[in-house]
């Protein structure tokens, strides 16, 4: 798919539209799910909360949303647990600001946050993201990182976002991301991305070089 023609306002063709991405969620998937939806008032917003426990993966993802969910073109961040970033305030990464920009996009017009547990160190896990993280201090980038450690540069799943995506009802979404492999992901699940939105944060010291190789080496859409 051309990059330019998802991004903010444009329309993906016929041709790139979804099946039915609901067909591919387990049998059972609905019964070990808690739907329970309860309000989470928070200073970041008030938000609808739902969490989903995935029988595949045993993750335990939160679903904040704010407004009515949209079948079809609401705002979308499936967001990447980082604890370090997240909670921490860590200023390697940009997770943080990212995650507020997205919840603020969200007060303004409506719209979801999936909050993905397991995708942690872009689904390394915790210990082995300070591993890389080692690595990093010794001039390593954070791709050649995870290669080093035995990795892959990328190993996030997104098929329980996309059986997320299919329980709330959501066909088509505004994706905000920066990172086209998100979009491609939930496109091959089968979920119509309309548009990206980007989330442009401002780089720091600690976090320059990992948005370049960002940049560079991944594909993201940053300046
Ligand atoms: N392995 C590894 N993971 C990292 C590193 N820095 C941040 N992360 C993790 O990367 C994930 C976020 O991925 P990013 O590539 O920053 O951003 P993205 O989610 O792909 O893209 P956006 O949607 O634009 O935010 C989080 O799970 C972080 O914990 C690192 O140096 N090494
Ligand atoms: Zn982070």
């Amino acid at each position: 798919m051309n990059d330019e023609a998802v991004r903010e306002g444009a329309e993906v063709t016929a041709g790139e539209m979804a099946v039915n991405h609901c067909e591919k969620i387990p049998l059972g998937t609905q019964g070990a799910t808690e739907w329970e939806v309860v309000h989470l008032p928070s200073s970041l917003g008030d938000f609808q909360a739902r969490a989903f426990r995935s029988p595949v993966t045993g993750s335990e993802h939160l679903v904040l949303s704010v407004g009515p969910l949209q079948e079809r073109g609401g705002l979308l961040r499936v967001h990447s647990e980082c604890l370090t970033g997240d909670v921490f305030q860590s200023l390697r990464c940009d997770c943080g600001p990212q995650l507020q920009g997205a919840l603020e996009l969200l007060k303004d017009e409506g719209g979801i946050v999936i909050y993905m547990r397991g995708h942690e160190g872009r689904g390394i896990g915790l210990v082995e993201k300070l591993r890389a993280y080692a690595l990093q201090e010794a001039g390593v980038d954070t791709i050649d990182a995870n290669l080093r450690l035995g990795h892959a540069e990328d190993e996030r799943d997104y098929a329980d976002a996309i059986d997320i995506l299919c329980l709330l009802g959501v066909k088509s979404v505004r994706l905000i991301t920066n990172n086209p492999q998100k979009r491609d992901a939930l496109v091959a699940g089968g979920v119509e991305v309309e548009a990206l939105v980007p989330l442009r944060i401002a780089a720091n010291p600690h976090n320059e070089r990992y948005l370049e190789t960002k940049r560079k080496r991944m594909g993201h859409y940053l300046e």
